[in-house]
């Protein structure tokens, strides 16, 4: 064999041998591949009928000869599966979210205390997040699992209290112990607790679930105004006795608190002031509300600056609104409102970059009168130097006329003439030079317009912007700074205590009961009622102090350079002036209270510490009764 075959040989050898070794890889790859296969489809089973018939399929081909052909046959009709499988899941996934977010509606709805509605809150802002994802599911129906024991813990509780109070609010009196069926007298109880229940305001909040918001009129129907006052205050002695109310003096009859009387228990003769008037809105439901959205939405129409084009659309609106609104009419005016006001956001700001692009304009115009002018002092430089020259040029040219001239004449003529063009030559300059200052006293006058112009737009600008920050802060029911008001105020003073020191206390108002003002005599009179005591609490305040509607029923307090007493005196005041306040519906005194938490600030504490511990008071003064102040 020549080396040539010898070398052929020896590489073909080579190859053969590198060959063999890659197909035992391939073969090892191929056995775990299968195996990685067969577990897969082992671990995927369970999840859906149709993958797992796929699944079952698969491991079958795997095992066989035919692998190449059965796998193209079934891959496709897996994909399927598992995209069927998927959409399934993600139903399912919706289903539960909307189940859970459905069972903490329900626990949201009844009257819980204030730590476990918050919890509930913020459990249910998340529901979406959370319960999206298969492996939170634990933990998330843990979570609610513990909220509802704490729901049961407190409404248990009241059980216990008082048995058969949950199921005459629930109506389900069969369920009573037997005791309370039999007691002697309890029929009269009972019967007066059917009148008296409806009406949602009987018992204490924090010792009943909600009930149902009912009309005003089937109580006022079926226990009539003129009912003595007596027999209604009987139907609830037990539950006055739990809330404590400081005697009212301006009424000739007590006058209970409206946190301790059912409702139409609770209208006593009052003042008739109008101004004290809550105005009646006797249908329940959204038409209860009805007139208080229409007047909302109309507020909101009222603020909005439309642009011209837009204008006929926002008075269409605007007497659609006035027309009233139904259920079905607010879909499409909310629709309607929404794109007056996208219109308006893109006109201001489209006038804003209309603003800009004038601003711009102006100072190119600006920039280009500067530069004539410049290019004028350029000018002005060069004719003085010419000027100069041809002076020179003259001077000169005398001179030599002067040396030249053999007799007078001749002199006298040179003299003239010489004189005559330096006369023309500074008349000519003189000319040039007044032209010259007209033109740039034009031009600073031009300038001097244009920056005044762009002053008085830019102020006006600024007036606008300042204008609406101001709306911004303030709350539009009430008048009083807004939440976002406060925490610019809060900021200032809480830096203000933090350079000067002194004394600088903080509270929290809240309105007791309200819901029940907004369920019984309906939404209009719950915001007149906010006005009112906006109202009342602000024009009992320093100057110095500040008061902000915090959002809902609660207002917040601010008030400086005052020890804790004086607080507490400030507060008890106001307290004191909101129970007397003559309010009535249907020419019926109706009281309302306030609770409020009080604290000050303590040197290093940061304003949310602050005001935590100031919630925590108001929330003890609810606990403990309502209608008062606690000091934290
Ligand atoms: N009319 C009206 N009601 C409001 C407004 N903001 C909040 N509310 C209502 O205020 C009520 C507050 O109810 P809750 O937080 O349960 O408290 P409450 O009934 O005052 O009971 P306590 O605070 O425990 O004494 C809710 O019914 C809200 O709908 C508003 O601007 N106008």
């Amino acid at each position: 064999m020549t080396d040539d075959a010898q070398r052929w040989k020896a590489k073909y050898l080579d190859s053969l041998e590198q060959q063999e070794k890659l197909e035992r890889r391939w073969d090892a790859r191929l056995d775990l591949l299968r195996r990685g296969l067969v577990r897969s489809s082992l671990a995927a089973e369970g999840s859906d009928k149709a993958v797992d018939q796929c699944m079952q399929e698969l491991r079958e081909i795997i095992r066989g000869e035919q692998m190449d052909a059965g796998l193209s046959a079934l891959i496709p009709r897996l994909e399927k599966a598992v995209l069927d499988s998927e959409q399934r899941r993600q139903q399912r996934v919706e289903q539960n979210v909307a189940g859970i977010t459905d069972l903490t509606q329900q626990l949201l709805t009844l009257d819980l205390p204030r730590e476990v509605r918050r919890a509930l809150k913020q459990f249910a802002k998340r529901i979406d997040e959370r319960a999206s994802q298969p492996r939170e599911m634990p933990a998330v129906l843990a979570e609610l699992s513990s909220l509802q024991q704490k729901v049961l813990a407190v409404l248990g509780s009241d059980q216990v209290a008082r048995p058969g109070l949950l199921q005459r609010l629930f109506g389900g009196r069969d369920e009573a112990p037997e005791s309370e069926k039999t007691a002697p007298g309890s029929e009269v109880a009972e019967a007066h607790d059917e009148v008296a229940l409806p009406q949602s305001l009987a018992a204490d909040e924090d010792d009943q679930p909600a009930a149902p918001a009912a009309p005003a009129a089937p109580a006022a129907s079926a226990q009539p105004a003129s009912q003595p006052v007596a027999a209604a205050t009987a139907v609830v002695t037990p539950v006055v006795g739990s809330e404590p109310v400081a005697p009212v003096p301006a009424v000739t009859r007590p006058t209970p608190a409206l946190d301790s009387l059912p409702l139409d228990a609770r209208v006593f003769s009052g003042d008739d002031d109008p101004a004290y008037a809550l105005p009646e809105a006797a249908e329940p439901g959204y038409s209860a509300v009805a007139p208080h959205v229409a007047q909302s939405l109309l507020g909101l129409l009222d603020e909005l600056e439309l642009p011209l084009r837009h204008q006929p659309q926002g008075e269409e609106l605007r007497a659609r609104m006035q027309g009233g609104l139904n259920w079905y009419e607010l879909v499409p005016v909310l629709d309607d409102l929404a794109v007056l006001v996208l219109a308006v956001t893109d006109s201001g700001q489209r006038e804003f970059a209309g603003y800009l692009k004038q601003l711009n304009e102006r100072l190119a115009a600006f920039l280009g009168t500067l530069s004539e002018a410049h290019e004028g002092y350029s000018e002005s430089l060069e004719s003085a130097r010419s000027f100069n020259q041809e002076l020179r040029e003259q001077v000169s040219g005398l001179q030599a006329s002067v040396q030249e001239a053999a007799d007078l004449e001749s002199l006298k003529q040179a003299l003239e003439a010489r004189l005559d063009g330096l006369l023309n030559t500074v008349s000519e300059h003189q000319r040039q030079r007044d032209g010259h200052e007209d033109e740039v006293a034009e031009r600073l006058q031009a300038l001097a317009q244009k920056v005044a112009e762009m002053e008085q737009e830019a102020q006006s600008f600024r007036d606008h912007l300042e204008e609406q920050r101001q709306k911004a802060l303030i709350d539009p029911l009430t008048g009083l700074a807004n939440r976002a008001g406060w925490s610019e105020r809060l900021e200032l003073e809480v830096a203000r205590w933090q350079r000067y020191g002194g004394e600088l206390l903080l509270a929290v108002l809240d309105i007791d009961h309200f819901k029940r003002i907004n369920d019984g005599y309906g939404h209009l009179a719950g915001d007149k009622v906010l006005k009112i005591i906006a109202g009342e609490l602000n024009k009992r305040l320093r100057k110095t102090d500040f008061i902000a509607r915090f959002g809902g029923e609660e207002f917040v307090l601010l008030i400086p350079a005052t020890p804790l007493e004086g607080g507490a005196q400030l507060l008890q005041t106001l307290l004191s002036a909101i129970e007397h306040c003559p309010f009535h519906f249907r020419g019926e005194r109706v009281t309302i209270t306030l609770s409020a938490g009080l604290t000050a600030f303590a040197a290093g504490e940061s304003s949310e510490v602050v005001f935590e511990r100031a919630d925590q008071a108001l929330y003890r003064a609810k606990r403990s009764g309502r209608n008062r102040i606690e000091q934290g």
